[in-house]
């Protein structure tokens, strides 16, 4: 039998990292088994569902990498299956058309709340025998079992019993004929083959119902796997109502698809004390046995220090691709000015997201008007001039323009006039960068280039003049 599992969120906002982490654990326990994994878009909620939500929701899964080997699926192309699932439960036995007005249900509700019961259907039309056609308002109720218990053997959480009398007679059809939540769940469960529900625990509360609609309609039932949430830093969990950031805001802030799938992967999972994790190695060491039990809550801090990691560890080119969105985000044309695969090499050791090495970067390719004011303060002196105007002259007659013949050039220069370094090598940054920080001047130089390093030496020379 072929593992299944399935990530089914609702398209009513965009992925945030709630649901990118359970996404990510039911692609692994997939990919780990050989199985497939189902996306399912739960659109049945016509008021909140939205098209852009389900292409956020794809574009999120997209950018992590998480492929789906099947989907993207939609509730809502299933309405005619679920209704014959409704006939077929009515026909059977298991599920009877219920007439109970709201206010007969508030007031039993009512007298339960007052006798400190716990409120729920009384089962009032269970064995009435209603046929639903005689022009009243009818839902369909599911017959829950009256005795034993259910049984979840959680594969995260152990064993959890519930009494079948703790869950009343749920609504499975409403009056307008529209299947429910946990009837269309349940459907889609059977239909598609799931054998792994690996969802968040908010959906612990369905899963004996759930359980109990399969076996009624003979179904297998399948494995279940809760897993804990992620809570934002109030406390609270992260939801699309909730304010959560979406999965796509960490993609503009400058993380590697990698570090967030990372993060996420660590944030309620371990392997020994291992913290840096290729997605094969994921997808190798994975185990549910080994997911937390308890919430986690995000931290930044440690999503940063992995971007770095892995901004540094990963291969340039492959960072490069990334980069070059966010140099595009700048509206810059990255053919303007050096290979960025060089530009990532150069920046890497300083830059702990995308955003900060692609705004260092920016002066590669094109032209400023402002210098960093305390740069300009500390660096363009009278005397400076004297030294940008020097060093013109010696790189102008540079024609193997590399690292080493640059560097050298700047080193005779100092002992020429006596300088240490800084005073030459200072000037010549904010010159060239416009800042007083960028990868050793050397390579700064080699990368910009030998018209632009010339032509920006010779701006900043005037510029000088005009101050002083
Ligand atoms: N904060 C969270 N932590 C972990 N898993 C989550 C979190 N929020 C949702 N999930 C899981 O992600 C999947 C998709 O959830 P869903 O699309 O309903 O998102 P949601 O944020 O809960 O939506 P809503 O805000 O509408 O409640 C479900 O399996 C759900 O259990
Ligand atoms: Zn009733």
């Amino acid at each position: 039998m072929t593992i299944t599992t399935r990530f089914a969120p609702s398209p009513t906002g965009y992925l945030h990292i709630g649901g990118a982490r359970t996404a990510l654990f039911s692609w692994l326990y997939a990919r780990k088994h050989g199985g497939d994994f189902i996306l399912r878009i739960e659109d049945t909620d016509l008021e909140r569902s939205t098209q852009e939500s389900v292409n956020a929701i794809l574009e999120g899964m997209t950018w992590l990498g998480l492929e789906y080997d099947k989907g993207p699926f939609y509730q809502t192309h299933h309405f005619d299956r679920y209704k014959e699932v409704i006939q077929q439960l009515l026909a059977q036995g298991d599920a009877y058309y219920c007439c109970c007005s709201k206010e007969e249900l508030e007031t039993v509700r009512n007298e339960q709340m007052a006798n400190k019961e716990k409120p729920r259907y009384n089962g009032k039309c269970r064995d009435a025998g209603h046929k639903g056609d005689d022009g009243r308002d009818y839902v369909v109720r599911f017959k829950n079992p009256v005795d034993g218990a259910v049984t979840i053997n959680d594969l995260v959480k152990g064993d959890i019993v519930v009494a079948n009398k703790e869950l009343d007679d749920l609504v499975i059809a409403r009056t307008d004929g529209s299947p429910t939540y946990n009837l269309t769940v349940v459907v889609d469960d059977m239909d598609m083959k799931v054998t792994h529900v690996i969802r968040g625990d908010d959906h612990i509360n369905n899963t004996p119902r759930q359980m109990n609609i399969l076996r009624a309609l003979g179904a297998p039932v399948p494995l279940y796997a809760h897993l804990p949430m992620i809570l934002g830093a109030d406390g609270a969990r992260l939801s699309k109502r909730h304010g959560a950031v979406s999965v796509m805001q960490f993609r503009d802030e400058g993380y590697l698809p990698e570090a967030l799938l990372n993060y996420l992967v660590r944030l309620g999972w371990s392997h020994g004390d291992q913290e840096v994790f290729s997605v094969d190695e994921m997808v190798e060491y994975f185990k549910l046995e080994n997911v937390n039990v308890s919430a986690s809550t995000f931290n930044t801090k440690k999503l940063l220090w992995l971007n770095h990691q892995y901004i540094m560890n990963s291969d340039p080119a492959h960072v490069a691709r990334h980069l070059s969105w966010h140099i595009g985000q700048l509206d810059i044309d990255p053919s303007e000015g050096p290979d960025l695969v060089e530009v990532v090499k150069a920046q890497r050791e300083r830059s702990q997201t995308l955003v900060e090495m692609a705004r260092a970067s920016a002066f590669f390719y094109r032209e400023f008007d402002e210098y960093d004011e305390k740069a300009v303060k500390k660096n363009f002196t009278a005397e400076a001039a004297a030294v940008l105007a020097a060093l013109y002259q010696q790189f102008a007659k540079v024609e193997d323009w590399q690292g080493e013949v640059l560097h050298q050039v700047i080193v005779d220069l100092a002992e020429a006039q006596a300088l240490n370094m800084g005073k030459v090598a200072q000037p010549l940054r904010v010159a060239v960068t416009g800042t007083a920080v960028s990868p050793a001047i050397d390579v700064t130089l080699t990368l910009l280039g030998k018209d632009k390093t010339l032509s920006r030496i010779q701006k900043a020379i005037d510029v000088i003049k005009n101050l002083n």
